[in-house]
């Protein structure tokens, strides 16, 4: 047979060795962490309750989110906001015009999925229809609205104008304390709704640590609190590391990307709260399988062993081994035991029969990834509309979400449906996923030879130039942002967990490929990040 030129993906090898993963030992795992803990928890839990005025429950709140530790109380908090939207519902009128406290009450309602009007910020505007100019000087409530601006859906043209309104004064201010100056620095970089927590919480502990009005208990807790999390990481990174071990596919494949320890990371932005480890864990070696899949059809697979493997994928009968070359044999194994594994558990905890559900969300991605192969091999460059109707599910967003729905839910039953016919809450998380992902990859992708992405599809399809179709690109993210907040908002058929899960993987595309491609070429930015949320306890 004629010789086969097989592209290769010029991996670096992993960072983080097996060793090293299963030498991880916290000082936080131990009783005395525990204690201490809870004891601080009962003292914060105070503090909600003698927090009186709407003001100091919006502010405690918000910092109870940002520290990452308001996951303790959610039944206080969501008390106290539906109390606030009652009485904002009863009377409109604000008592005093305070755009930072208007602003924020519209931010924490609505993140909260209570649906208050954007008509909250019509008293801040002049008679011609626009912010007073005079509002630039109020620096705090001129990032509350740029902020809240992020929780806009298609058509709120109020909180559209809020974001160019604040972006064109917060950029140039001068007259800034020192932590507001950091808080706006990093609201440019990324806004708030755009990050995932656990990010958040690390990097907001250490600003909340300086700044003049801190409450010591509430940093104590903060701190100790991220350091116990990130203990039961370290166990469930050890697992995941076993069982990428018992595969041999890093050895078996020497051609794939070998990121074990960034399909965790990828986890810990998706859903960060401790007792989601099963989660995490499950859905660690769906990343890793898809990563390995995912160069088997870029790089590595002729078309002809791809469209075996695509067929024995939608067969899933295990007999359809036997007509693949060896290499296509140990990945077939491995994505059949996996996805019958979490079968198998989810059978024996809920009683319910999953495989035809993973099966179809395997099977969209593996002819999402030929369907790309075929572009490449016949040298088609597709319309945008086109490339992205496929690449969507190339990315692979609606199988992590898949296994995600039923390692999460309780409640299946009646979101089931939604779930097998992807609503859009899984098709905007897929969109902001890719479109990231092709920001940040497709250069590399293209030198060694891949499909045409996003940004070429729209270069060839308008003649703009790379840096204006990057641009669009980026648009795209940002008015699809508008989308994921409209169908995951308050009348979405998905448990909140399932809905925080979709926006985390839009967050964490965004945040992995912030610097360049996280995943796969992992830069320094993503090595420190991986090392401050994974590995190393806040001092
Ligand atoms: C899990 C993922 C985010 C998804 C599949 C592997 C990824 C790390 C990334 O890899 P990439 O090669 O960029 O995917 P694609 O561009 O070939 O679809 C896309
Ligand atoms: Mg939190
Ligand atoms: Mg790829
Ligand atoms: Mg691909
Ligand atoms: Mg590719
Ligand atoms: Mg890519």
């Amino acid at each position: 047979n004629q010789t086969v030129i097989r592209r290769s993906g010029n991996y670096r090898p992993p960072i983080w060795e097996f060793d090293y993963i299963q030498s991880l030992n916290s000082e936080y795992m131990g009783g005395r962490s525990v204690a201490r803990a809870s004891e601080l928890k009962m003292q914060v839990k105070m503090m909600l309750d003698e927090a009186k005025e709407p003001i100091d429950q919006l502010e405690l709140i918000d910092d109870l989110q940002r520290l990452g530790i308001s996951y303790h109380f959610q039944d206080e908090i969501n008390q106290i906001l539906t109390i606030i939207n009652r009485k904002y519902s009863e009377n409109h009128e604000p008592e005093i015009k305070d755009l930072y406290a208007t602003t924020l009450k519209f931010r924490l309602l609505r993140q909260h999925g209570f649906n208050v009007s954007q008509e909250i910020f019509d008293c801040f505007k002049n008679e011609k229809g626009d912010f007073n100019p005079s509002l630039c000087n109020d620096i705090k409530g001129l990032l509350q609205l740029y902020e809240a601006s992020f929780l806009s859906t298609e058509g709120e043209t109020t909180l559209e104008m809020a974001r160019e309104f604040t972006m064109k004064y917060l950029d140039d201010h001068q007259s800034l304390d020192q932590y507001s100056a950091l808080l706006v620095h990093r609201a440019l970089e990324l806004p708030l709704h755009w990050t995932i927590p656990r990010a958040e919480a690390r990097w907001f502990i250490d600003v909340y640590g300086g700044r003049p009005d801190m409450n010591s208990i509430l940093l104590e807790f903060a701190k100790l609190d991220f350091n116990i999390v990130q203990a039961t990481y370290h166990q469930e990174l050890k697992d995941v590391s076993r069982w990428w071990k018992r595969t041999c596919l890093a050895e078996k494949l020497p051609f794939v990307r070998d990121t074990i320890v960034e399909c965790f990371f990828w986890n810990i932005g998706l859903l960060f709260e401790p007792q989601y480890g099963y989660f995490r864990t499950m859905s660690s070696k769906v990343f890793f399988l898809i990563t390995i899949l995912d160069d088997v059809y870029d790089v590595y697979g002729t078309s002809e062993e791809l469209e075996l493997f695509t067929d024995a994928v939608e067969r899933w009968d295990v007999n359809a081994i036997e007509r693949l070359p060896e290499y296509m044999q140990i990945c077939y194994l491995a994505l059949y035991n996996f996805v019958n594994e979490e079968a198998y558990d989810i059978l024996k905890e809920k009683g319910l029969m999953i495989i035809p559900y993973l099966r179809k969300a395997w099977t969209d991605t593996c002819k999402a990834y030929l369907q790309e192969a075929k572009w490449y091999s016949i040298g088609y460059t597709p319309t945008l509309e086109e490339y992205m109707n496929n690449a969507w599910i190339s990315v692979s967003a609606h199988t992590i979400l898949v296994h995600a729905f039923f390692s999460v839910s309780n409640w299946i039953e009646e979101s089931l449906q939604y779930l097998v016919k992807y609503h859009n809450v899984i098709r905007w998380s897929a969109t902001i996923l890719r479109l990231a992902d092709d920001l940040a990859t497709s250069s590399d992708e293209l030198k060694r030879g891949d499909t045409p992405k996003s940004i070429q599809c729209y270069m060839n399809e308008t003649a703009a130039s790379e840096d204006d179709a990057r641009k669009h690109v980026k648009f795209v993210i940002s008015e699809t942002w508008k989308k994921l907040n409209k169908d995951g908002g308050a009348d979405c058929p998905f448990s909140q967990t399932f809905i925080e899960i979709a926006k985390n993987t839009g967050r964490m595309s965004q945040y992995m490929y912030q610097y360049g491609d996280g995943h796969g070429m992992s830069n320094s930015e993503t090595k420190d990040r991986i090392l401050a949320l994974v590995f190393e306890p806040i001092p």
